[in-house]
């Protein structure tokens, strides 16, 4: 039987989980570190789960933890797990690959974005079924942006006005993104990158404070505190 969460949803969500979280210090892989007592890859797969448009996801674990995520995620939604890869692309592209016939519109989406909201992902989709082939959740730039040499020396101020941060979730038409994986080359550090290389418009939605990147210990602490405080 397929795992399904809503029957008449028309969304999938890949979510890449199989990174080791170097960043954040030694440890078992990023996805499987607790997070007030949960694994951060429970905490993304509720929120996900919770967004009303969503009937499949597919989960990229760490190849030695494929049937621990099973256990794990089982008691929180219906889930597909499959291996992830060497990097966050060709854990993307695994994931891709088990997508059930049904869902249209294709999220990917990091577990390292623990605390993003359901809300999020449900106005990415709906940007998607509006009729955009791509759609990227972002925040401005707040910091001013320097260019560097290799010595750190700075050559420039970059115009930050014309720059945006980047989030996931990132949703797809599925044709749009299996079409972009399949042409795929050297690692991108994001999905639409490679749609971008296909020639195919990206559009930009709001992001979230909430949809914070974990990558650094601090970053670990602060979604503590978000929480405790009702995130
Ligand atoms: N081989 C990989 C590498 C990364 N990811 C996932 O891609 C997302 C974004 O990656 P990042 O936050 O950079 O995680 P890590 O690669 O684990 O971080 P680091 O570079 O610090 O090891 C994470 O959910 C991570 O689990 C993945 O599925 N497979
Ligand atoms: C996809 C992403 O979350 C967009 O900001 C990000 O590029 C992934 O992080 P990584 O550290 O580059 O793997």
């Amino acid at each position: 039987m397929t795992a399904q969460l809503n029957p008449r949803g028309d969304v999938a969500v890949l979510v890449p989980a199989a990174g080791a979280g170097v960043r954040l210090g030694p440890g078992v892989p990023k996805a499987l570190r607790p997070l007030a007592g949960e694994p951060l890859l429970v905490h993304a797969v509720r929120r996900i789960a919770a967004a009303p448009s969503v009937r499949t996801v597919v989960v990229a674990a760490p190849a030695a933890d494929v049937e621990l995520v099973r256990t794990m995620l089982a008691p929180v939604a219906p889930v597909l797990v499959v291996s992830g890869g060497a990097d966050r692309q060709a854990s993307v592209a695994a994931a891709l690959a088990a997508v059930p016939a049904g869902p249209e519109i294709v999220l990917v989406h990091d577990a390292a974005r623990a605390l993003t909201p359901p809300e999020l992902v449900e106005s990415v989709a709906e940007a998607v079924r509006a009729g955009h082939d791509a759609v990227i959740p972002v925040l401005p730039v707040v910091d001013t942006i320097k260019e560097v040499d290799a010595g750190e020396r700075v050559l420039g101020t970059v115009d930050r006005s014309a720059l945006r941060a980047v989030q996931t979730p990132q949703g797809f038409r599925r044709p749009v993104l299996a079409a972009a994986h399949a042409a795929a080359g050297d690692p991108l550090t994001d999905d639409a990158g490679l749609v971008e290389k296909q020639g195919v418009p990206v559009v930009c939605v709001p992001g979230s404070e909430l949809a914070l990147k974990i990558t650094r210990p601090f970053d670990l602490a602060l979604a503590e505190h978000l929480l405790a405080a009702g995130a």
